[in-house]
């Protein structure tokens, strides 16, 4: 293997906080890596997110660098990754989970129930502007982009009321003392991978899989290859309007899933478990939560 190895990140704050967590991973096992910083597609483009945005946005620029021999490491939010195989990556390692919620930002840490009538939330994403509408139908739920920060700004000049982020990127960005309202899962279910990060090497690169194989977490692997496999089987990719949220308890691995119509009045929610042996009993458990979304109507309300 060419040392040290070269991790290809992305240059937004949240991105070099999780490939400096690799990096310092690494330095901990006594192998050597550096950073080689890439500017993606999902950081410049400012636009709203919409169907004509290309699912994958975050993650193919750090892909193409691996692809090309310029690094040997990519590291990704999970929820970014899209699901669709490509036989040029392997995902090397899952590390252990952050927390999974989703948080409702605002200067006095409202809760969802707590917002004043027809407040102003902001947020890019269907998953959580349908489930926000489906408890709260008076809300005006508006798009937001940008990092954490550009968002943040957004807030403090009360253009919105609140915004919602997820946790894991405000914990691992230090911002701990941001007023914030944790939400339940019964509230908001997360993204498919949410709170995770995936390690991809080139399919080939068996050294730089070895490498990474200290940073697995089996048990957070399991469950986001659930969570994954269900956002799959829905031919959904992260700009569509499902929550799914897996985890192991007493050997059980347990999902729940959520499947909604863009203005929240319907959603469809499945509960399911299974013993959790390997990465085939996540699959045979998302292709139950799946069939019975499906039968109940979900491609319906599937947008592409
Ligand atoms: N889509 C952007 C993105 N990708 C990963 C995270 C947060 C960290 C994570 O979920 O692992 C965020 C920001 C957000 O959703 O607030």
């Amino acid at each position: 293997m060419k040392t040290p190895i070269r991790i290809a990140t992305r240059q937004s704050p949240l991105a070099l906080w999780q490939a400096e967590f690799v990096a310092s991973q690494l330095n901990q096992q006594g192998i050597e890596s550096i950073l080689v910083p890439l500017v993606s597609g999902g950081d410049v483009d400012m636009a709203p997110i919409d169907g004509t945005r290309q699912v994958g946005v975050f993650t193919k620029r750090i892909q193409q660098a691996l692809a090309d021999d310029e690094a040997d490491v990519a590291v990704h939010s999970l929820k970014d990754l899209p699901t669709e195989i490509n036989e040029h990556f392997r995902l090397a390692a899952v590390p252990t989970r952050e927390t999974v919620a989703d948080c409702l930002v605002s200067p006095s840490s409202m809760s969802i129930a707590e917002l004043p009538a027809s407040a102003k939330v902001g947020t890019g994403s269907r998953r959580r502007a349908a489930q926000l509408l489906s408890l709260r139908s008076d809300l005006d739920v508006q798009p937001i982009r940008g990092n954490v920060q550009t968002r943040l700004s957004k807030l403090e000049s009360q253009e919105f009321d609140a915004i919602m982020l997820a946790d894991a990127g405000i914990v691992r960005l230090e911002m701990n003392d941001l007023p914030r309202y944790h939400c339940t899962l019964e509230e908001m279910l997360p993204a498919p991978g949410q709170g995770a990060l995936g390690i991809e090497v080139r399919s080939d690169d068996d050294d730089a899989y070895e490498a990474l194989q200290f940073l697995n977490h089996r048990d957070t692997r399991i469950s986001v290859v659930a969570e994954r496999a269900l956002l799959a089987r829905l031919h959904g990719g992260c700009l569509a309007p499902i929550g799914a949220y897996a985890v192991i308890e007493d050997g059980r691995l347990k999902m729940s899933a959520v499947v909604l119509s863009q203005d929240g009045l319907t959603r469809l929610d499945e509960q399911g478990e299974i013993d959790a042996i390997d990465e085939s009993s996540a699959l045979e458990l998302a292709a139950q939560l799946s069939e019975r979304l499906i039968e109940r109507g979900a491609a319906e309300l599937i947008v592409r």
